[in-house]
């Protein structure tokens, strides 16, 4: 049974949803930067006002919105990310299909808990993830381990990784559709690293947990939410029976990777 929080996560990132598409659809003569600005901006316009019409009590935190000190002494806290995966949500494949790799965010923090319902749409697919939605998730492969990663600024973090294990580079955009991909079992991990913002894993973390998957930072420590700096720069997704060995192996890359940045001209 959902909690109507959920129903509301679920409901808004929906709807940013089609007001995304709707963007996209009236968009074509539009250059990619200005598609880019008209779909997070009228994504950020639908979750403010839908929140402040049914939640006018709670606190919000918007990639897109100016950051109101408030939230930091709120009982509860939307965290959204109203565009996740902006560079993808302009671009075509090489069909010349419209990409589909991209998200709408929306997630709740509440003060002792923590993240505490969330979903995550991937519009161009028309489906939402929430934490009420357990889907089906397919036996891992048994072959490489499968990472999904940044297609655009793939961490360095993982080529120490792929040095030390046999890996399968599964490159898509947005932090939201490449967590759903573990969530599914498309892939074995969701391993970042190098820069992110609370928005950016939030919602996708708060479903992925409900799924029974690991989420933490690099090092293995919990991720927080609702800091007074949003910045969350890493994050691990994975299977929670293989968390001990995968948050080794992420150990053991990094330490390889020092040595080179300690070296490095400044
Ligand atoms: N090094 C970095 N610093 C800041 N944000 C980063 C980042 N790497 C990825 N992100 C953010 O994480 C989201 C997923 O990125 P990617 O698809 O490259 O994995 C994107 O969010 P937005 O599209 O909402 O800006 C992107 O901006
Ligand atoms: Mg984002």
């Amino acid at each position: 049974m959902s909690t109507p929080d959920e129903e509301l996560a679920a409901r808004l990132a929906q709807g940013a949803g089609h007001v995304l598409l709707d963007v996209r659809a009236a968009g074509a003569d539009l250059t990619t930067a200005a598609l880019k600005d008209a779909g997070d901006a009228a994504a950020h316009a639908y979750l403010v006002a839908e929140l402040a019409r049914v939640r006018p009590d709670d606190a919000v935190l918007s990639e897109e919105g100016a950051d109101d000190p408030v939230r930091l002494g709120a009982e509860r806290v939307w965290i959204v990310d109203p565009l996740d995966g902006t560079r993808e949500f302009s671009e075509h494949d090489e069909d010349g299909v419209w990409r589909s790799d991209w998200a709408v965010h929306v997630a709740l923090w509440q003060r002792g808990t923590g993240l505490t319902a969330g979903a995550v749409a991937l519009p161009g697919r028309d489906v939402v993830y929430t934490t009420d939605l357990r889907p089906a998730r397919a036996a891992s492969s048994g072959g490489p381990l499968r990472l999904a990663v940044s297609r655009s600024r793939p961490p360095e973090l993982i080529g120490a990784i792929a040095a030390l294990t046999d890996v399968e580079l599964v490159p898509m955009g947005s932090a939201g559709v490449k967590a759903m991909s573990v969530v599914t079992g498309e892939c074995d991990a969701y391993v970042h690293g190098g820069g992110q913002y609370e928005w950016d894993s939030a919602a996708p973390v708060a479903v992925a947990r409900a799924a029974g998957l690991h989420c933490s930072r690099l090092d293995g420590t919990p991720l927080e939410y609702n800091r007074p700096d949003p910045w969350l720069p890493d994050l691990v997704v994975c299977e929670a029976d293989r968390a001990d060995d995968l948050l080794d192996l992420i150990s053991r890359a990094m330490r390889a990777t020092a040595p080179a940045k300690e070296n490095a001209a400044p």
